[in-house]
């Protein structure tokens, strides 16, 4: 038996982060989910138990990598956009350490709104409370690629939002799919329609600058265009707006249209995203069958009463690409 190391990465994940930033008594607050990995030349720690043998292969130890995300959240200008600080994070990674070749950050972004406050007859939101009004997370994953020189970095960003639950009680219908001997599920014009809705979109492939701030390995944004990457949270505002406003409105002949008709909108209103990827569960709600009582509550006219399945569910899911 032979064998050989064929890939390595390494790095510090689920680094809980959080972030106050305060403009006087206004404040603006993020909590993150990081994970930080590293590609490089690492191999000799993993075959030779090597960790420190050659300098510039020493092994940078993870709690090193759980530290510079905290030395960054506090000094980054970039902290409170998740896209930018990922990308801080890993342009940092591969310019600081000569073996390090390559960085992917993910970040996960945890859901804090302001608390709307009655102020006489207005409503206006708190300058430093904050409510978790919901699940929903936003997502950002980069990769941030030095290997073909620390002066030749590039970056790749995908985003989206993870675990935003809705569901529309009508305007859903799933008819004339094909059936045979195994097809139980009837027709149904009117039924439920709920998903937790996975998006990713995909940004055009980009070049970083090289770092000139030595300490804090700062990239430089080079100037922001609208639905491109450094539009990140203009982006991330069009694509949750798309998403809700298509899941609402759409007259859905099946999951597969309504996913659809959303990739197609995004791609319209966002020149720099490339892909768009849903992940959509088609959480299923099933009419109660009553008739043991003698109450209708079956058919699409009827129908008052669901049992929400917790499983199984259909899961649809498809990327739509730019093509010009
Ligand atoms: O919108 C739907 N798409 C499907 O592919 C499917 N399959 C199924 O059983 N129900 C549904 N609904």
């Amino acid at each position: 038996m032979s064998c050989a190391l064929s890939h390595a990465l390494y790095g510090k994940d689920k680094v809980r982060v959080f972030r106050v930033v305060r403009e006087g008594g206004f404040h603006n607050v993020v909590e993150y989910n990081v994970r930080a990995l590293m590609e490089g030349d690492i191999e000799t720690s993993y075959t030779q138990a090597d960790n420190s043998v050659v300098m510039f292969t020493r092994l940078t130890t993870t709690y090193t990598v759980k530290n510079i995300t905290y030395f960054l959240a506090k000094v980054s200008p970039h902290v409170l956009n998740p896209e930018r600080f990922a990308l801080h994070l890993g342009t940092f990674l591969v310019s600081k350490y000569k073996h390090i070749h390559k960085a992917f950050v993910d970040i996960e972004m945890l859901k804090w709104s302001r608390i709307p406050v009655s102020e006489g007859s207005d409503v206006k939101p708190h300058p430093f409370s904050f409510v978790r009004d919901g699940e929903e997370k936003r997502i950002v994953s980069v990769e941030v690629d030095a290997s073909n020189g620390k002066d030749k970095i590039t970056g790749l960003v995908k985003a989206g939002i993870k675990d935003l639950l809705v569901l529309k009680s009508s305007g859903s219908a799933f008819t004339n799919f094909w059936r045979d001997e195994y097809t139980t599920l009837v027709e149904v014009d009117d039924r439920i329609f709920s998903t937790s809705v996975d998006l990713e979109y995909t940004y055009a492939p980009f070049s970083i600058a090289s770092p000139t701030d030595e300490k804090k390995l700062e990239f430089v944004v080079p100037g922001v265009v609208k639905g491109g990457v450094w539009d990140s949270d203009g982006v991330f505002e069009r694509a949750r707006n798309v998403t809700l406003q298509v899941f609402a409105t759409d007259d859905s002949a099946s999951v597969q249209a309504t996913l659809y008709k959303m990739e197609q909108q995004i791609i319209a209103e966002n020149d720099g995203v490339d892909h768009v990827k849903y992940t959509l569960p088609n959480k299923h709600y099933v009419p109660v069958d009553m008739s043991y009582i003698g109450i209708g509550n079956t058919k699409p006219t009827e129908a008052e009463v669901f049992i929400p399945l917790a499983a199984p569910s259909g899961l649809i899911s498809a990327t739509a690409s730019r093509t010009k």
